[in-house]
């Protein structure tokens, strides 16, 4: 797959995730396959102000050989002075700019998935960050979701406006921002995008579970590539899946716990490093865990422990104690119902809600009056 001068081996893309795709975790995928690696988003106003933590955010590890950044921005200017200071400083191979955030604070004063609604404002958005990324000869893409509801889609509009402007691809996530992550993602939609945009590559999100998932994905929408999120939460090895999927193996990695446990020690290893604070490292490693453990036998005694380490040191006894040849559980402990709750009951985007990123967009890094679009 092709991105502007950019060559991905596999058509495959770790979704930008608000505290998830740090460099730890985009080690651990890189590791096993040969796709394309977004970092958490960063806001442009926290990168034009360097913040520590936008820095951060934006570092990528030595041997990362396409730099990708996401950045969220509602003002033309600031986001071109971010894609500005991001190319001069040659601090990024590949910059993503995020339509997508589907949370109510945002989208109701015109930001995340509901800007592409103000057609006048996103083609300045887009078209400023494309002039500025083209100075490095960097590509910009860009990721939306199909429109605020479904009385409100923007994607085809949106779509051509960002063709025009010039990007090197547009990913779609095929629900509305109303939907937040319930239902069905409707690659129908994102079937529809590729027909509108012949002419650029389309890439496609949303309920990507396993590697027959991407394949199918393709076949059915006829995309250049696919946008991987959730699917690899706890399980980095997908990667190594989709890639074999794409050269038309179908060897598939069926980790036993004690494979699962090696790579939780790993994760909390690379987050000690990213961190430099083992006790942080420590308490952002919970959640993967859950992830890790789903559908595996692990007695709740063990698992309320697992919660509460404190120290790498803990986390080996705690890991040594788990029954470690205990065999992977299957594909439905894995699928949207095994790791996302019931269909009837879907996931919400509680981690949007509660993540960092997210947070520090409206605490600090941007405005209410950037936020609040409305007036002009
Ligand atoms: C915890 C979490 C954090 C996310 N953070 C971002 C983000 O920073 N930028 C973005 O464009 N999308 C973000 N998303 C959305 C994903 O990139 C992706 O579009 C969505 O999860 C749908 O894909 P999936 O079905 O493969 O998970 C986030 C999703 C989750 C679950």
């Amino acid at each position: 797959m092709k991105l502007g001068p950019i060559t991905v081996d596999t058509p495959v893309i770790l979704a930008p995730m608000a505290g998830i795709t740090n460099s730890a975790f985009r080690r651990l995928c890189r590791e096993y396959g040969g796709g394309l690696y977004v970092a958490e988003m960063v806001t442009s106003r926290a990168l034009v102000e360097r913040t520590p933590e936008s820095l951060r955010i934006i570092s990528h590890d030595d041997d990362e050989k396409v730099r990708s950044v996401q950045l969220y921005g509602v003002d033309p200017v600031t986001v071109g002075q971010a894609v500005r200071m991001l190319v001069e400083e040659d601090r990024a191979d590949h910059i993503d700019l995020n339509f997508g955030c589907p949370v109510p604070k945002v989208t109701r004063r015109g930001g995340g998935s509901a800007l592409p609604w103000k057609t006048d404002l996103f083609t300045s958005i887009v078209r400023t960050a494309v002039k500025e990324a083209s100075k490095g000869n960097v590509p910009l893409t860009i990721k939306m979701r199909k429109g605020i509801d479904d009385d409100h889609l923007t994607y085809l509009d949106a779509g051509r406006i960002a063709r025009d402007a010039g990007v090197a691809a547009v990913a779609l996530h095929g629900r509305t921002a109303a939907q937040f992550y319930s239902g069905q993602a409707d690659w129908s939609a994102i079937a529809r995008l590729r027909e509108a945009l012949p002419d650029i590559p389309v890439l496609g999100n949303g309920d990507i579970w396993s590697a027959e998932d991407a394949v199918r994905m393709v076949r059915e929408t006829g995309v250049d590539g696919v946008v991987v999120g959730r699917g690899c939460q706890g399980r980095p090895w997908l990667f190594g899946d989709l890639m074999a999927a794409f050269e038309g193996s179908d060897v598939r990695h069926k980790p036993d716990l004690g494979k699962v446990a090696e790579s939780v020690y790993r994760h909390a290893e690379l987050m000690v490093e990213t961190f430099g604070d083992e006790g942080k490292a420590l308490r952002e490693i919970r959640k993967h865990m859950a992830w890790y453990f789903k559908g595996y036998v692990v007695g709740s005694e063990l698992r309320t422990k697992l919660a509460m380490v404190t120290s790498l040191e803990v986390l080996r006894d705690t890991l040594d104690q788990l029954d470690l040849d205990s065999p992977y559980p299957g594909v439905d402990a894995e699928g949207p119902r095994g790791r996302a709750g019931s269909p009837k009951r879907p996931a919400l985007p509680k981690d949007w809600l509660e993540s960092r990123a997210l947070n520090a967009a409206q605490s600090q890094d941007i405005s209410a009056a950037e936020l609040d679009v409305s007036g002009g």
